[in-house]
């Protein structure tokens, strides 16, 4: 039977809270069996869950911190901003307008080199590398984990397409908005993450998912200490579909301009993985 919303009130509307499961990431790292399950079940029904990661409280500081480093970058003079532009590069550097933007640096740009941080990020260089190497560590948690659940007795594995080796596209992805006096001004942009995994914090209502079940939509409620992790395409497609790349999108539940922050991590396949099942 599909799982019945909760309801929330914001402001003078009530909306659907979406039904996500909860990981404890704990757990996976104590060997949890059942727990393991769990999360094969989640990433293979809604296909977004949240990691449970208030233990980990190092990570939640740098996710607090980089709330701040977001938010001053953002409120930058506009010329500043349009110096990270980089043109038809997918990956990286700054895309944005009034009152929403994203910065988006690779993983492996900032392995390589911490001047490819913009200026007024570059003090905050060990903040982010932090948050980077921890996030990479979790979801190659979950990846570990996925593996065993979908190929118990055999020598096939996800990470064999994630090799610490190989150049790949991960990457924070640091974003302000949406936050419109007008919510109906909010362009749509429903979409599925192309890439692996992605691990989301923010503290505020913005991302819905279309329940697979209805193809309603309903709001992710953000909750602190924990991260709101997405399965991509690339899963979904190596996995010959047992995992679930979910549509979702951003907005904004009412009218009326209030700041949204939120900090993610993309991780992304070694490049030039096929999306045929493994
Ligand atoms: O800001 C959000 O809530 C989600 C952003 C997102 O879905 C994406 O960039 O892929
Ligand atoms: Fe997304």
């Amino acid at each position: 039977m599909a799982p019945i919303c909760k309801k929330a009130v914001v402001g003078n509307v009530t909306i659907d809270v979406a039904p996500l499961e909860t990981i404890s990431l704990e757990l996976l790292l104590r060997g949890d069996e059942r727990e393991r399950m769990k999360l094969y079940a989640a990433a293979g029904s809604l296909g977004f869950f949240y990691l449970d990661v208030s233990d980990s409280e190092k990570h939640l500081t740098d996710v607090e911190r980089l709330y701040s480093i977001t938010e001053n970058y953002f409120t930058q003079p506009e010329q500043e901003l349009l110096k990270d532009i980089r043109e038809n590069d997918e990956f990286r550097g700054y895309k944005g307008g009034k009152n929403w933007g994203s910065l988006e640096i690779l993983r492996d740009d900032v392995n390589f080199s911490e001047e490819l941080l913009p200026p007024i990020i570059q003090a905050d260089s060990a903040t982010v590398e932090s948050f980077i190497s921890t996030s990479h560590e979790i979801v190659h948690l979950l990846l570990a984990q996925l593996s065993k659940s979908l190929w118990p007795n055999s020598e096939k594995h996800l990470q064999d397409k994630h090799r610490a080796t190989e150049r790949n596209n991960s990457s924070l992805k640091v974003y302000r908005g949406p936050s419109l006096e007008r919510r109906a001004d909010v362009g749509d942009n429903t979409h599925t993450d192309g890439g692996s995994l992605t691990l989301l914090y923010t503290d505020k209502w913005g991302t819905q998912i279309e329940l697979p079940w209805s193809k309603e939509w309903a709001w992710v409620e953000a909750k602190p200490g924990h991260a709101i992790v997405t399965v991509g395409d690339t899963l979904q497609a190596l996995s010959g579909g047992r995992l679930y790349s979910c549509p979702h999108r951003v907005s904004q539940p009412v009218d009326g301009f209030e700041e949204r922050w939120a900090v993610t991590y993309f991780f992304r396949p070694e490049n030039n993985v096929s999306l045929v099942p493994l």
